[in-house]
């Protein structure tokens, strides 16, 4: 079994509470939140000018952060009010930090939340349990520049669902490691930018934790690079179900597996023949019978679905599943309520319609939606979205926030199927491969010196998105 990955790890914030408790062996709550306050301050410090500041303070820790912060910008010449949404319990933590506080506290946050420069969101982190009140969001509602501590209050760290009200910050200081609501959408467009700070906890307590979820990058995965004795066989060959009316998204599925570094791709044409064999020299379009194609050894990753009619993918997934092959299923495989057919399958791609064609509406948050899936139909399940998540059925989920809207353009789906079978193709890990995949397709947009890329220019990026999925990248504050 292979180590976990610490360095991209997010925890859910009953995590980050276990992680808490282990911490207290060696290090007082009360020293975290001295420390947690400092690290805001600092990032408050390298940002804005001194400004006069309402700190909103919650009766949990979250809000003993913030009168350590208050107090940190007040010894700094900063005009600071303090006003307590609820005060925290006597005896307790946030207790203790309050007493320290020793400057204006006002009761009528109201009329000073308008006025500052700068509001410090304090009120719930880690221990939001239930929607704001209303009262509490209409408070938050009128902040003009928020700097929040751990999260935005309102804002769930497991699923990033906005829990009754959220306000928008500019900046987000969270501590020790990430947590998922800050990359999942909604949550992630309320954080703004967001800063993770050491406040003397060690990794080493990581290994009390069952790591499930990560944020999606390079090193979390490793991408073959080429080799000097490279050659076609060991690159990997990947095979495309040709449609016989929608030709598109297969020669898309296919450029893309060439250009992101297939040694050989076929294309199985369920009919148009001519119109595959003419749309790239490259491609090596089947004349023979799909069970004489399955025959050969090297063929061992298929792409099915992108420009499938049903009847199309009723014929051939059953047959690509009895071959023992490893299969990419999206678009033409995703049909209403019918999930026992994708079993077998290594990976499915299908964005949130057609996840919920096949699996029924998501009801509560995409990760559980998604590991669910996963288990059912023992695949690795891609959720696609500007948060895609990718699933494995043993309970592992990586969030990609390296993409843009870009790729939001018809036939880019069809280009992702390409990219994760060529990874496939080259002996990676079915988990990592579309982990990787998704990555790859994120960068091959950002790289585009076009604003708007087509599906089709977005694959000439490939070579390039992937070489730099190779090279380690530093990730600023993980
Ligand atoms: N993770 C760490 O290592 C550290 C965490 N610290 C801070 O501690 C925070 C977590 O502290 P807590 O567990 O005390 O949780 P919070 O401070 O987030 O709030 C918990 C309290 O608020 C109440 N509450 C939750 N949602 C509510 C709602 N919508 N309306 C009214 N009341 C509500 C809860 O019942 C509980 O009393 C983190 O967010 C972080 O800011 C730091 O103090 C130091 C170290
Ligand atoms: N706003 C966005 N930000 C990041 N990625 C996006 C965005 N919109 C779409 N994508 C990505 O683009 C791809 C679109 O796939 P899909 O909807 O299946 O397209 P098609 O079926 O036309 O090929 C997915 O990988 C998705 O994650
Ligand atoms: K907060």
């Amino acid at each position: 079994m292979t180590k976990p990955n610490l360095e991209f790890a997010l925890l859910t914030p009953t995590q980050m509470s276990i992680v808490d408790r282990h911490a207290a062996r060696t290090i007082s709550i009360i020293e975290l939140m001295e420390n947690a306050g400092w690290a805001v301050t600092q990032e408050i410090l390298k940002r804005y000018r001194p400004c006069s500041v309402l700190v909103l303070c919650g009766p949990g820790n979250n809000g003993g952060d913030g009168y350590v912060v208050a107090r940190l910008l007040a010894q700094a010449g900063w005009a600071v009010y303090v006003s307590s949404i609820a005060n925290p319990k006597s005896g307790s933590d946030a207790d203790i930090a309050a007493k320290q506080w020793t400057g204006m506290v006002v009761d009528d946050p109201e009329s000073y939340i308008k006025k500052v420069g700068l509001v410090i969101d304090a009120v719930f982190g880690a221990g939001l349990n239930k929607d704001l009140d209303l009262h509490i969001a209409n408070l938050l509602r009128k902040a003009k520049h928020v700097v929040a501590i751990d999260m935005p209050s309102g804002v769930n760290g497991e699923t990033g669902q906005i829990m009754g009200y959220a306000p928008h910050a500019e900046l987000t200081v969270t501590f020790f490691k990430a947590k998922p609501g800050h990359y999942l959408l909604p949550g992630r467009e309320y954080r703004g930018e967001l800063v993770v700070k050491d406040i003397g906890i060690t990794f080493e307590i990581l290994s009390q934790i069952e790591l499930k979820c990560w944020l999606n990058e390079p090193g979390l995965w490793q991408i073959p690079t080429s080799e000097l004795t490279d050659y076609k066989y060991r690159r990997g060959t990947v095979s495309v179900i040709g449609g016989s009316q929608m030709i598109g998204a297969a020669r898309l599925s296919a450029h893309a597996a060439l250009n992101s570094g297939a040694g050989l791709v076929y294309i199985f044409a369920l009919g148009n023949r001519d119109c595959y064999s003419a749309s790239s020299p490259c491609f090596i379009v089947d004349h023979d019978s799909l069970e004489t194609a399955l025959k050969d050894l090297r063929r061992k990753i298929w792409v099915c679905g992108p420009g499938l009619l049903a009847n199309e993918v009723n014929e051939i997934l059953p047959q690509l599943i009895a071959a023992n092959v490893k299969i990419i299923a999206d678009a033409g495989a995703f049909q209403s309520d019918q999930y026992d057919m994708l079993k077998g399958v290594s990976i499915i791609t299908p964005h949130i319609g057609e996840f919920e064609r096949v699996f029924g509406k998501i009801k509560g948050d995409k990760i559980s939606a998604a590991r669910l899936a996963a288990k059912q139909i023992g695949s690795v399940v891609v959720l696609k979205g500007a948060d895609t998540i990718i699933a494995s059925p043993d309970g592992r989920v990586a969030i990609n926030q390296h993409a843009s809207s870009r790729l939001a353009t018809a036939g880019s789906g069809d280009t992702l199927t390409g990219i994760v079978a060529t990874l496939l193709a080259t002996g990676m890990p079915v988990w990592e491969s579309a982990c990787a995949g998704v990555w790859v397709h994120g960068e091959a947009g950002l790289l585009c010196d076009h604003s708007w890329p087509s599906a089709e220019i977005l694959t000439e990026n490939l070579g390039k998105a992937r070489d730099n999925a190779s090279i380690s990248k530093n990730i600023v504050n993980l």
